[in-house]
């Protein structure tokens, strides 16, 4: 069923009551009158009795999907802007490619409204950087442009192996000595998958250990608030941003309680910050190649260093260690493909393709980030529907992944898929390409890609040179907040080979 809501010309106003049946239009002045009413009736699908109430974000994506079709307007709700939610891979790579010269993404607005309202006094300037995910247009290109080569070239990057291979070394003491009898890791995994990931991104970023596997880390101490914040700043973000709240007309306590944790969060990665600035002035910083984001982008621009630093900290926690996680369950569950990469591993010829392949095949199935946003700057025609400028797109990409027109047998762990040719049914390359998107796309997307595919690669090949990992008991829960959590409960064994 394609018919899910009419955008006219003359900006309908729509709300899912309405959806099912019929295509109804109000012209602007009618909307605006209209508009109290419309995110009250909204409002009410989410309410207690509605039929949205309590249905988490996964599910509400697949609903959606299977009542109205591949595109599904979510109308305005408070202080939410509507929201049109796309299931189809051409029409997601007609608007990706158009709002490619200076793309807007609006997420993580509350974060937004921290670093450019809330925590500035009035002499501040407004046309100051506050960093690539809360900022737009010039200020957000100039931003890129400085940062982009440190960040993305591929042989940059690769400098930063030795430096992950120590931290993957360290993790796979710091597993094997937390096993239990049975081979089962104690305590809490995903914890232990944020500790790795913080002190990979901590080496790259400030070029020193944060020593997040310090046997004596207390909860109070600064790598654990950190990692809580980031955690929180997800959960946070995804009551603030994107359920329906009053928060721009009102201070709830949710919002209180966001403001103070982004207050902490900045305090702590300033703190990591001056440590690592202290050493660098006591030259005990690496070669030019080696030397960590910080170093390099202060030759570049103070500000953009300070800022990008402190948001690597940030971005490349969770992300990291929710793929991390989800990857070794899909290869704790099938054998066969451990056992290949473990061959390719161990043969030590350089080739990381089966490598790569596991890698990408993970992040089809389980992605850490659902889907993909841009706010449109001009008008569009899709699918049969009138779409205005300024809107909110969604890009579907998890959803598209598990699309067997896409990519058949979906549910199935092949990595071939990524390796095989064109005469297989199987090869990727018939996938549309915009149906598979896990770091976005263009000159807004990922900016540490590259970090992070290197990362999982450097562990993931530690993990198999040394662990037969199995699975035993019942399957893992991922709970959507702004990204994916892969939760327990962890029934990882990590068997020594
Ligand atoms: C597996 C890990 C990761 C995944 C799946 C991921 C995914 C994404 C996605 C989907 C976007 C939005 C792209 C778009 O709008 O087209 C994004 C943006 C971003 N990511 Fe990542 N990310 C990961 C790791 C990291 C790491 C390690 C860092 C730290 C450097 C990072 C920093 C950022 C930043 C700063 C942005 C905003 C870029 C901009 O707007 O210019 N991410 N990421």
């Amino acid at each position: 069923m394609i018919i899910a809501l009419h955008y006219s010309k003359l900006r309908p106003v729509l709300n899912f009551s309405c959806l099912q049946q019929c295509v109804r239009t109000v012209t602007v002045s009618a909307a605006t009158e209209k508009l109290q009413q419309t995110e009250l009736k909204s409002f009410l699908h989410f309410m207690p009795g509605g039929s949205l109430h309590n249905i988490n974000s996964t599910e509400l994506t697949h609903k959606l999907y299977d009542i109205y079709g591949p595109i599904v307007r979510i109308d305005s709700m408070f202080s939410k802007d509507a929201i049109v939610l796309l299931y189809d891979a051409e029409s997601a790579g007609i608007i990706l490619r158009n709002e490619n010269n200076m793309p807007i993404r609006i997420s993580f607005k509350s974060l937004s409204y921290y670093r450019q309202k809330y925590k500035k006094s009035e002499n501040d300037r407004t046309d100051r950087p506050t960093g690539l995910v809360s900022d737009h247009g010039e200020l957000w290109k100039s931003f890129r442009s400085a940062v982009n080569p440190v960040l993305l070239q591929p042989k940059t990057i690769r400098l930063y192996s030795s430096a992950l291979e120590e931290v993957a070394t360290d993790m796979v003491e710091r597993l094997r000595s937390l096993r239990d009898e049975n081979n089962r890791i104690r305590g809490q995994f995903d914890q232990e998958m944020n500790l790795w990931s913080l002190e990979s991104i901590g080496v790259v970023a400030l070029g020193n250990r944060l020593n997040c596997f310090d046997s004596n880390l207390q909860d109070d101490s600064p790598v654990k608030r950190l990692i809580e914040c980031v955690h929180q700043m997800f959960v946070l973000s995804n009551e603030l941003d994107l359920k329906p709240s009053i928060w721009t007309y009102v201070s709830t306590p949710l919002f209180r309680k966001t403001m103070k944790m982004y207050e902490e969060q900045e305090n702590l990665t300033k703190y990591f910050i001056k440590k690592a600035l202290d050493d660098i002035k006591m030259n005990k910083s690496k070669s030019d190649d080696e030397k960590p984001v910080l170093e390099k982008l202060l030759d570049i621009n103070e500000e953009y260093a300070y800022i990008m630093a402190s948001d690597m900290l940030v971005a490349g926690v969770d992300t990291t260690s929710n793929t991390m996680s989800a990857t070794l369950y899909l290869m704790a569950i099938n054998q066969d493909k451990q056992q290949k990469l473990r061959e390719e591993v161990m043969s030590k010829n350089g080739k990381r393709s089966y490598l790569r392949a596991c890698i990408k095949e993970a992040m089809r199935i389980l992605p850490v980030v659902s889907g993909n946003m841009r706010r449109t700057t001009k008008e569009y025609n899709i699918l049969g529907y009138h779409i205005p400028e300024n809107v909110d797109i969604a890009f579907a990409h998890q959803h598209l992944s598990m699309m067997e027109k896409y990519y058949p047998r979906p549910t199935e762990f092949i990595p071939e898929r990524w390796l095989t040719n064109k005469s297989d049914p199987l090869y990727y390359g018939n996938a549309h390409p915009f149906a598979n998107s896990p770091f976005g796309f263009g000159v807004r997307s990922c900016i540490g890609r590259r970090i992070a595919e290197l990362e999982v690669e450097t562990f993931l090949s530690k993990i198999v040179e040394n662990f037969q990992v199995e699975w035993s008991g019942s399957s893992p829960r991922v709970e959507q907040t702004s990204i994916n959590y892969f939760k327990g409960p962890f029934n990882f064994i990590f068997k020594d080979l």
